[in-house]
């Protein structure tokens, strides 16, 4: 009554009263939230929109706009993503000091919403005992597997990678001359290389069983690739959201998939003959008892495995070639490399790659380039941390901008120059290792990839193979195309032709 008692006193009508009293409440809580933004214990950054946070500030290259917000505000700054503070790291030293110095405290995961709908072995899960034991069984499997050093194993990693790089020289060349967009034939190989490697079944490429894990691996892509809105802002949820029914729809089919030959794996296991990745894993958790694992886990990792180690490396691939076109001189002088080292008369091997270190400096500066997982995968705090003089609390979101290690200034001086000259010593003979340690395309610590071992190889055996049997040429008379990449949890090429030729 005292109020529009008021009302009348100023001439307001009741709907005008409460119009107002709306508006004020609202600034009330902007005005708060940035109190709250600018707690002294957080970094500084930038203001965000109420509602949406730095969103519609990010544009179409979200790892640029950070690298510009860093220089600004700093090496570490917090953002607002929807309603949450989040923490952005730039550089290497920012990075290492949060990750490697405090491995444990940053070694959480946020349970967002996106993550608790894969099923999986480690990446999506939080920091706890359980999720060590996890990671130890992991990483013993692969690195056990990759190198030879588990149980007496029927084929090596480097023999599977070398017969689908030999069959990708097989398909390419089948279509020399024609203009033809790579994206799906390096997709189809290094899928199938995942699979064999996982549970020994390579796979015709019109297969419809692998056709189906390859449209399930693009469901993945467009659902999280650059980030789920709905994970930042809970509201989205209950809206229809055509890209969360693809992802559970690809998650659900890809389970049954894996699930049929790792059923399989489990009934035929015999520890004297390790035979795949599912293997190494049932004989790492054997050995492990004090893990705790069960048959489960065996599951959940493959499908770990094939969603993080899948797309990374194709388009890593789909990278490689258009960089071959745009840089023809590059590619003649890789392609004189291996002629000089290996010869025309049989494959390079792993055991060439020292002996090749331009081939290596361009791999190293193609992943340099790129930035190819560009802002990682986003870490929870574990505790109240301390990070640079500041108090991050516990469960606080953390990404780091790994594009910003791959081209710091500061560091690298001319980083927008594609020169893999930058990874070799001064005499341009032999890989710089000091050079190679500047970069963290793995990211680092506790979280850092498993699959680094495994990826490097790849990389390796793949592009060494091609280029020593193939040339990749531009479409004649087509502008050069775009290294501008289009952003996600993994930076892929716009779509391009190319023309590949026998040597
Ligand atoms: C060029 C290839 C690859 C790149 C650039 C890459 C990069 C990364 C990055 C940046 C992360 C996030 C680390 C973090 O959270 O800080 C990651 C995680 C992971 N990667 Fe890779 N990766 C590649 C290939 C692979 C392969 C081949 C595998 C498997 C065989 C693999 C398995 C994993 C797994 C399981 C995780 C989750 C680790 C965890 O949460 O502790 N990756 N990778």
């Amino acid at each position: 009554m005292a109020a529009v008692a008021t009302a009348a006193l100023f001439g307001l009508s009741y709907l005008q009263v409460v119009l107002i009293a709306v508006l004020l409440v609202l600034v009330a809580a902007v005005v708060a939230s940035s109190l709250r933004q600018n707690t002294p214990s957080l970094p500084p950054g930038p203001w965000g929109f109420p509602v949406v946070g730095i969103f519609p500030a990010l544009g179409s290259r979200p790892h640029h706009a950070f690298s510009r917000m860093a220089e600004k505000y700093g090496d570490v700054f917090r953002v607002k993503f929807g309603s949450r503070t989040v923490i952005i790291l730039n550089g290497i030293d920012m990075v290492k000091d949060a990750f490697v110095k405090q491995s444990a405290c940053f070694a959480g995961r946020p349970a967002l919403y996106s993550f608790k709908q894969v099923k999986n072995g480690i990446t999506f899960k939080t920091y706890s005992p359980s999720w060590v034991a996890r990671k130890k069984v992991t990483v013993g499997a692969l690195k056990g597997f990759v190198n030879g050093r588990v149980g007496a194993l029927t084929a090596s990693a480097e023999t599977m990678i070398t017969e689908e790089a030999q069959e990708l020289a097989r398909v390419f060349l089948s279509k020399s001359g024609q203009p033809s967009n790579p994206e799906e034939y390096a997709h189809t190989a290094v899928a199938n290389v995942v699979c064999a490697l996982c549970f020994g079944k390579r796979y015709e490429h019109g297969d419809q069983e692998f056709r189906q894990l390859l449209r399930n691996t693009e469901k993945f892509r467009q659902a999280i690739g650059a980030g789920n809105p709905a994970d930042f802002m809970p509201w989205l949820r209950f809206f229809p959201n055509k890209n969360m029914k693809l992802f559970k729809e690809a998650m659900e089919s890809s389970t049954q998939l894996f699930d049929k030959h790792i059923n399989a794996h489990l009934q035929t296991y015999d520890p004297s003959v390790i035979r795949d990745i599912a293997d190494a894993l049932i004989y790492n958790m054997r050995e492990n008892k004090e893990a705790g694992l069960t048959d489960e886990f065996v599951l959940e990792c493959v499908i770990d495995i094939f969603g993080a180690g899948q797309d990374t490396t194709s388009q890593m691939l789909h990278w490689a070639f258009l960089y071959m076109l745009v840089f023809p001189d590059v590619q003649a002088r890789v392609q004189r490399e291996i002629d000089g080292v290996v010869g025309r008369e049989r494959a390079p091997t792993l055991a060439d790659e020292a002996s090749l270190p331009y081939t290596v400096a361009v791999i190293q500066e193609i992943v340099r380039h790129t930035g190819v997982v560009p802002m990682s995968i986003p870490h929870l705090t574990t505790k109240d941390t301390q990070l640079h003089g500041y108090t991050l609390p516990k469960d606080t979101i953390v990404f780091a901008n790994l594009f910003s290690v791959g081209h710091d200034r500061r560091i690298w001086g001319d980083p927008s120059s594609f020169r893999p000259e930058r990874f070799l010593d001064p005499s341009g003979t032999t890989l710089d290792p000091a050079a190679v340690e500047k970069n963290l395309p793995f990211s680092a610590g506790k979280r850092r990839c498993p699959g680094e071992h495994l990826a490097k190889q790849e990389m390796f055996l793949f592009f060494s193979i091609l280029l020593q049997q193939c040339s990749f040429e531009r479409v004649n008379g087509t502008a050069s195309p775009t290294l501008e990449g289009t952003f996600g949890l993994v930076m892929r090429p716009q779509p391009y032709s190319m023309i590949v030729r026998p040597r």
